[in-house]
């Protein structure tokens, strides 16, 4: 067998009911941002209850009121912004986790004063130039959306296309190689190669981008990590363009309802602003514990990240803050305290259970995770059966999603368009409770049997 087929075996099993399934997603998924849109286009009918209401709405579409090429322009500029900032930023370099090759990868940790320095410019563009560029970006806001979407789908082809390249020696600053064997071992992430002696290397595919259908590997993302020289554009795409761009139009959301509302902003604008901002810049402040997620170290990046990245978390995570500023709402002390009892708890939940695992994984001995129960496993990792870890198997996302719903109650109880987001972050939670689960079973086969006894609920404790 040649040393690519060694490196990357073909994909056998397939996600999301195959490639029809992946189709279907595609399509679903690049809709569904603009019915979000066009169903809440105005504060009197989000979403509109007849389908004649729907047929005038969509029929007056012309395709300028979907495609602006200033805005195209703008969107480059915005992308080609961020990544100056990746590079003339100082910042730390963080290993990820070990490849199949035997490698670790190097990233760049400058996120959050790329963030801190958007904020400042946004400051001091609203200072000098008032609300205006803001109302700018708002009342653009699908233009934005058909650039973003136009821009993660080429991007997605070239991608696919250039991961068909031949073998290539990896950039010597971008990556650190393993001191033994047993490094190699202890991640088990599917076939192990020997490690790389600095010849050259076949593509590095993800392990379920590589099946016989190419629609199929253009959507999952064949090539594990895409690199221009140490530029690592899954890593970027992740945490920059969408993330930063999310918070950007979610103040724009609130500079426009301050202009509707004479220079006042209600308690709900301000809260989902605080409570977006706070999972805004705890994504960048915890910005290497990226680097062990499902997207950074399984999924290769085809489109379904490229998009969701890029399109689906600013524009399906901010239709709050744009239902807001549309209709504001007043939501009165009973359901301000509800939503900001229910957003404290969770995010604390969301962020200790990260937290502890992070630092147990990091150092089992730290003094903030001494007393807690684990089980060790063949592979030499530690699975924690106590603590958050022991609540259920993934207590993280509970708080995600409780989280998100907070987000959602901000908005009253007025339109259901808004609460999309809950039902979106649920089915994505259990799909990918689901797919951990596959992973860790073939990964610490019988110690995962016997954890799964001992901590027994996968996401809801006593329920789920
Ligand atoms: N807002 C959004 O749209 C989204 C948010 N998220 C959030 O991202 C965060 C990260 O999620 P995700 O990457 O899916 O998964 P997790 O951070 O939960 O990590 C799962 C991995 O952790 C390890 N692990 C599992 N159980 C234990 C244990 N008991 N003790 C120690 N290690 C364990 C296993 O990896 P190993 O192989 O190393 O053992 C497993 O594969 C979550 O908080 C989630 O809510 C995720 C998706 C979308
Ligand atoms: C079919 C389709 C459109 C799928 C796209 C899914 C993506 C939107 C999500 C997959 C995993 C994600 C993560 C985050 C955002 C949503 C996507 C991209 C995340 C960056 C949000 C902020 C968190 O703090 C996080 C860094 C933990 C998280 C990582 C996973």
């Amino acid at each position: 067998m040649s040393d690519a087929a060694l490196l990357n075996p073909p994909t056998t099993h397939y996600e999301f009911f195959g490639p029809a399934g992946t189709m279907v997603v595609t399509v679903a998924t690049t809709v569904i941002p603009y019915l979000l849109y066009y169903g809440c286009e105005t504060a009197e009918q989000c979403p509109p209850t007849s389908w004649s209401a729907w047929q005038t709405r969509l029929q007056r579409l012309t395709l300028a009121d979907l495609y602006d090429s200033h805005i195209m322009l703008l969107y480059l500029a915005w992308f080609a912004y961020l990544v100056l900032l990746y590079y003339v930023v100082p910042g730390s370099t963080k290993p990820g986790t070990v490849l199949r090759t035997g490698q670790r990868l190097l990233y760049r940790i400058n996120g959050f004063r790329s963030l801190l320095i958007t904020c400042g410019l946004m400051f001091t563009v609203h200072r000098l130039y008032g609300p205006a560029p803001f109302i700018y970006v708002y009342d653009h806001y699908v233009h934005w959306l058909t650039a973003s979407c136009l821009f993660a789908t080429v991007q997605a082809v070239l991608l696919y296309i250039w991961s068909f390249r031949g073998p290539s020696t990896s950039s010597a600053t971008a990556t650190i190689k393993l001191k033994s064997d047993a490094d190699l071992k202890a991640d088990g992430n599917g076939a192990a190669a020997s490690p790389s002696t600095g010849a050259a290397q076949p593509v590095l595919l993800a392990l379920g981008g590589n099946s016989p259908s190419a629609f199929y590997n253009f959507f999952i993302g064949r090539e594990l990590n895409p690199r221009l020289g140490d530029f690592d554009l899954k890593v970027f795409c992740e945490l920059r363009p969408g993330i930063i761009g999310w918070f950007v139009l979610n103040f724009a959301c609130l500079i426009k309802q301050s202009q509707v509302l004479n220079g006042y902003i209600t308690e709900s604008m301000a809260l989902i602003f605080f409570l977006q901002g706070l999972y805004i810049f705890d994504t960048l402040i915890y910005e290497s514990s990226v680097l062990t997620t499902m997207d950074v170290t399984t999924d290769g990046f085809g489109w379904m990240l490229s998009f969701g990245d890029l399109t689906w978390v600013p524009f399906v995570f901010s239709v709050q803050a744009r239902f807001l500023a549309l209709q504001p709402v007043v939501l009165g002390p009973v359901l301000t305290a509800t939503v900001v009892a229910i957003g404290v708890a969770s995010f604390l939940t969301f962020r200790l259970s990260n937290s502890q695992k992070n630092i147990f994984r990091t150092d089992p001995h730290d003094p903030r995770v001494r007393g807690l129960k684990y089980i060790e496993t063949a592979t030499g990792s530690k699975l924690l059966i106590s603590g958050w870890w022991g609540l259920s198997r993934h207590i993280n996302y509970l708080g995600d999603w409780l989280f998100g719903l907070s987000w959602c109650l901000t908005t009253g109880f007025r339109s259901p368009i808004p609460y999309f987001y809950v039902l979106y972050f649920a089915v994505l939670l259990i799909h990918r409770e689901r797919r951990d689960d596959h992973k860790c079973r073939q990964k610490y086969k019988k110690d995962w049997e016997r954890y799964c006894s001992i901590v027994k609920y996968r996401i809801i404790p006593g329920i789920y």
